[in-house]
């Protein structure tokens, strides 16, 4: 199975590169991690709430464009569910046995279309708290690593 992070924001700081990579390339072929980049909308010098809209609608159907008619869609949302480790890695046995493709948005700094959120099939929550995006793919690609480890075994999950 396929996981695709579709993340709004591209040119991201080494750590982030770094610390994506890292989980990334730990997990097997048949659990590949892919990210598309979404090019963040133009906010200007003064961002307005007419520009951020404007910008917001841009990433969102650029999203919607990355994305296939049978994509399974899941969409990283402060207001979404919860999930344990323990939950996550039953959700990726699911999602292997559905064998559809899995596509993980995340929104840029003012968050997902109304269209990205309502395309999506489950919306899930990393925690409580706003996380800048960058952030998020790394956080995303540690928690599916460790839910993996779960699933086969592995000792990485304590
Ligand atoms: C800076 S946040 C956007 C904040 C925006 N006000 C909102 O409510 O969505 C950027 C993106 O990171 C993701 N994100 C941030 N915090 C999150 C959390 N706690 N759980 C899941 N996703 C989160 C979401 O995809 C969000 O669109």
């Amino acid at each position: 199975m396929k996981i695709r992070i579709i993340a709004a924001g591209g040119k991201m700081p080494a750590w982030v590169q770094d610390g994506y990579g890292e989980y990334a390339k730990r997990l097997p072929r048949e659990l590949a991690l892919e990210i598309v980049e979404i090019p963040l909308g133009n906010r200007g010098q003064k961002a307005s709430p007419a520009l951020i809209e404007k910008a917001r609608r841009q990433e969102g159907e650029a999203m919607l464009a990355a994305l296939a008619p049978r994509d399974h869609v899941v969409a990283l949302d402060v207001r979404g569910k919860p999930w344990s480790t323990e939950q996550l890695s039953r959700q990726l046995a699911d999602w292997q046995m559905q064998g559809e493709r899995v596509s993980l948005l995340i929104g840029g700094p003012d968050g997902l279309s109304p269209e990205c959120l309502a395309r999506a099939r489950q919306r899930w929550s990393l925690s409580p708290l706003t996380l800048p995006h960058p952030l998020v793919r790394v956080l995303l690609a540690e928690q599916i690593y460790r839910a993996w480890t779960l699933l086969v075994g592995h000792p990485y999950h304590k």
